[in-house]
Order: C-alpha cells, then sequence, then structure tokens
C-alpha cells in the first residue's frame, strides 16, 4: 500500500499533531503519492499506542505518544499540521507555543480555529495556514480551501500549497469565507454519502441485492460528478437532460421539490458554517478568559 519515493517533492520534517482520520488522509495522500518521505513524517496521538503502530505499519511514518519525544519532535519540525479535534485546541496550542521557533510554519485544519485565536494560544506571531481539507485527500481527490497569516512568506505559502496540491485541488481564500467553505467542501462529502445511502436503501426496499444497489448508486455519483466537469455544462442543464417532460425523472424530481429539497440542502449548508463559527467563537472565548 505504502510506495516508498525515490525523490520526494518535499524535504522537510512534517509534524502531524493527532493522528486521527483527517490526518491519515493527507499523510496516505502525501506517501502514496511520493510527496514526502515516510521517514519524514511524524504522527503524534495522545494515547492509543494501538493507532500508532497500525499507521507506522500502513504508511511507514514515525510516531510517538511519549510526551518527551513529542515535545522533540515538535521542535524539531519545519511544519507542525494541527490535527485535534477543536475541543482539544486550546490545551495543545498553549503547550506547543513556548517550544516553537520563529521559522516553522503551523498548518491548522481545525475547524473554526481562526488564525487570531491560534496566535493568541500559542502566544508568538507563528506563521500559520489555515486549511479546511476533506476525506477524499486520501485518494488524491480531496477539495482544500487555504487561507494564510500575513506571517507566511511566499516559500511557506508555496509549501502550504503543495503539500494539499498533492492530495487534490486547493483554492485560496479570504479566512472570513472559511466557515463557508467547510459547509460547502469540508462536510460536504457526508452530505453526499447520506444522499447514496438513501439511494441505496430505496434501491434495497425496491427488491435489488445490496451489492447491486450499491455499485449503481455509486456509479451514479461518480458518473454526475464527472459529467459537471468533464462536459463543462452547468448541473441544471445536465438535468434537465435527464428529466423527460412528464417522465419518471420529474415525478422524482418533484417529490424532492415538495420536501425541499434544494433550500433544505442550502439550510444544512449554511448551519454547517454557522457551527464552524460558533466553534471558533468558543474557543476564541477561552483565549480571552486567559488574557483578562
Ligand atoms: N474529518 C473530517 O472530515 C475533517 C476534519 N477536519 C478537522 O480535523 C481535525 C481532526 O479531525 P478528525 O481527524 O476527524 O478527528 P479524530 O478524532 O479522528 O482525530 C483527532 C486526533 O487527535 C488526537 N489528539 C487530541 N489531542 C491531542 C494532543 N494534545 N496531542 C496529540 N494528539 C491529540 C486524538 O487522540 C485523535 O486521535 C478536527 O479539528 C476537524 O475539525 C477538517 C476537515 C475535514
Ligand atoms: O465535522 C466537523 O466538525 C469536521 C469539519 C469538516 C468536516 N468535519
Amino acid at each position: 500500500m505504502c510506495q516508498q519515493p525515490s525523490t520526494p517533492l518535499l524535504n522537510h520534517n512534517i509534524v502531524f499533531y493527532g493522528a486521527g482520520s483527517m490526518a491519515e488522509a493527507i499523510v496516505r495522500g502525501l506517501i502514496n503519492r511520493s510527496v514526502v518521505a515516510a521517514g519524514n513524517v511524524i504522527m503524534l496521538n495522545r494515547s492509543s499506542t494501538e493507532r500508532l503502530a497500525e499507521l507506522r505499519s500502513r504508511y511507514g511514518v514515525l510516531v510517538s505518544n511519549d510526551p518527551a519525544h513529542k515535545t522533540e519532535y515538535l521542535q524539531n519540525a519545519s511544519v507542525i499540521v494541527l490535527a485535534m479535534k477543536p475541543k482539544d485546541a486550546t490545551e495543545a496550542l498553549k503547550n506547543l507555543g513556548p517550544l516553537l521557533t520563529p521559522n516553522q510554519l503551523i498548518i491548522s485544519m481545525i475547524a473554526g480555529l481562526s488564525i487570531r485565536t491560534m496566535q493568541g494560544l500559542l502566544g508568538t506571531r507563528q506563521p500559520i495556514v489555515r486549511s479546511m481539507p476533506n476525506t477524499s485527500s486520501s485518494i488524491g481527490l480531496g477539495a482544500t480551501g487555504l487561507a494564510f497569516s500575513k506571517e507566511v512568506d511566499e516559500s511557506n505559502r508555496r509549501l502550504g500549497l503543495n503539500i494539499f496540491e498533492a492530495v487534490g485541488i486547493t483554492t485560496v481564500i479570504d479566512e472570513d469565507r472559511m466557515d463557508t467553505l467547510t459547509g460547502i467542501s469540508g462536510s460536504g462529502p457526508a452530505y453526499i454519502y447520506y444522499m447514496m445511502e438513501a439511494m441505496i436503501a430505496a434501491g434495497i426496499r425496491g427488491g435489488l441485492p445490496l451489492e447491486q444497489s450499491t455499485e449503481l448508486t455509486v456509479q451514479t455519483v461518480l458518473g454526475a460528478a464527472r459529467m459537471v466537469q468533464q462536459t463543462g455544462e452547468e448541473p441544471a442543464a445536465l438535468r434537465k437532460k435527464v428529466t423527460s417532460p412528464n417522465g419518471s425523472t420529474q415525478a422524482a424530481l418533484e417529490v424532492l421539490e415538495r420536501g425541499d429539497f434544494f433550500e433544505t440542502v442550502i439550510a444544512a449548508v449554511n448551519r454547517c458554517a454557522e457551527r464552524s463559527r460558533e466553534m471558533g467563537s468558543i474557543l476564541e472565548k477561552e483565549l480571552m478568559k486567559d488574557t483578562y
């Protein structure tokens, strides 16, 4: 599964601080696409030795949950990717700040957490790349939004872009738009999976075996996405081509309309963005609590 790079694109020590599903998605992409040598990737977790052993055997990366080793790895890293849950970020950043030197690049993928709050918690004006990837990064089909703190120079900007370009497409946005982007591409895969779950269930209820219903659903979603990408046509135009007047598709779409499908999806994206902002405010309040 893990191919060793002959000439990796990036020659930096990259520490993933938090070794959960999103960190693994990025690491898998980086290693399998030979962007960085496995020996230059370090994955740190709070406790689970089993999880770390699994990551080491899958990707050949270095791993640790030992506090002394963790400190050493963090101090020697060129890039530290923050990949813990928002609830664990305050404590981790406060402990991390005093270990850092000014040229170490921080890349955060923590939903909601602003650059300003991160710099406050670290207590340093560290160069920070705020990112919002998604789990499809693990197969090179990620969509990542990036915003940069003003301390990020051109080479660190390039480095941040290289990491995420290796695992999909990237787009640079104003930090203010990161919550909306989270609602579209960060959390978006979950909405599509939910739709797929419903389609598979409908197939089964209609008498198709699970395997067939799944295969047909997967290919339909894949084909629909590719059609938009390859034809350059608007989704609405492609939808119209499927929909014969008074035909079966129209009948189905009318049911979706009765369920307010379009506005429900928009409301879900908006609620996701709002929740991202709420999570950011909670972290900001924790910072303020300490400041005053
Ligand atoms: N899962 C997703 O689709 C996406 C997640 N994110 C963000 O990525 C971050 C991680 O999410 P997941 O990977 O889904 O979570 P996860 O729960 O799978 O992984 C988080 C890991 O961080 C570790 N951790 C927590 N505190 C730590 C500490 N002080 N030192 C070392 N390790 C520590 C935990 O043990 C856990 O293994 C979150 O902040 C989330 O907002 C961003 C984009 C997409
Ligand atoms: O659910 C979450 O909070 C994270 C952020 C984007 C995807 N998962």
